[in-house]
């Protein structure tokens, strides 16, 4: 059966280490991005071109699965803009982390049951369970798409497992400073930068797990546990 895992935001950093490493693992990988990266390239990776706050552009990748897949093995919604705050921000945030997961589920929800076992990951954030006075929008968003996690588990199980995986820090964006770099490690009580490993852990650990739906996990180095006042 030709079953693909389709990973949104797939052409570079996390999403782009991912998708090598699930394709070296054997697995045909669907990457959609508005960018397609020479780099990227690996005979098991099909790359579609689309962008996700377009609603033409996601239909035509909807289309695109349907018209060439027997079924899907997951949907990896790692798709994600760190935008700061203002309203036109905030709209592109919601429609990327939350109109495109909502639509991409509910349409592709009939190709991930014809596969004997499939799953929907959601990448969120540590913030989306606590907020961030810095980051509004974003944090709000992606608490909407963690929200999300536990309507879709519901709606379909038991063949499909919904979870979420909530990362602190993995990789700063390219271009800070080191002052910025050193407050923002050492916010956790682990204090490294641990690039995309923990994340592509937790997405294998998903993917074999059998009893495992509706949940979300944390990956922060201990961040919540930082400068505790008890
Ligand atoms: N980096 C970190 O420390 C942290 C990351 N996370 C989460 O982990 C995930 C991976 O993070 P990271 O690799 O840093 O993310 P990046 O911001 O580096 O990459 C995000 C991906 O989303 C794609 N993308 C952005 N806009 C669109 C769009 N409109 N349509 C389709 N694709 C789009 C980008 O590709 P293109 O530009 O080609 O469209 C890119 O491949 C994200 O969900 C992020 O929110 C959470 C906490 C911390
Ligand atoms: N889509 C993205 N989301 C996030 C990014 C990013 O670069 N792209 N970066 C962060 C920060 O690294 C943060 O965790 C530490 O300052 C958060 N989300």
């Amino acid at each position: 059966m030709n079953s693909p895992i389709l990973i949104t935001g797939a052409s570079q950093r996390v999403g782009l280490a991912l998708a090598l490493e699930l394709a070296q693992a054997g697995h045909t990988v669907v990457s959609a991005s508005r960018h397609i990266q020479p780099h990227a390239a690996h005979p098991n990776i099909h790359p579609f071109q689309a962008d996700l706050t377009v609603a033409d552009q996601r239909q035509a990748l909807i289309d695109h699965l349907h018209g060439n897949y027997d079924g899907l093995r997951a949907v990896i919604h790692n798709a994600s803009l760190w935008l700061d705050d203002g309203l036109d921000n905030l709209d592109t945030m919601f429609r990327l982390h939350v109109e495109a997961p909502y639509h991409l589920n509910l349409a592709l929800g009939e190709l991930l049951h014809k596969v004997d076992k499939a799953d929907i990951i959601h990448i969120c954030d540590e913030t989306s369970s606590r907020g961030s006075k810095s980051h509004i929008g974003y944090a709000a968003t992606k608490a909407a798409l963690q929200n999300m996690v536990l309507s879709f588990a519901e709606l379909y199980a038991p063949k499909v497992r919904v979870n979420g995986i909530l990362p602190g820090l993995l990789i700063l964006k390219e271009g800070g400073d080191e002052h910025y770099r050193q407050q923002t490690l050492k916010k956790a009580l682990l204090e490294f930068e641990p690039g995309a490993r923990p994340l592509i852990d937790a997405v294998l650990f998903l993917l074999e797990s059998q009893y495992s739906t509706g949940s979300q996990l944390v990956i922060n180095g201990g961040r919540h546990l930082k400068n505790r006042m008890i």
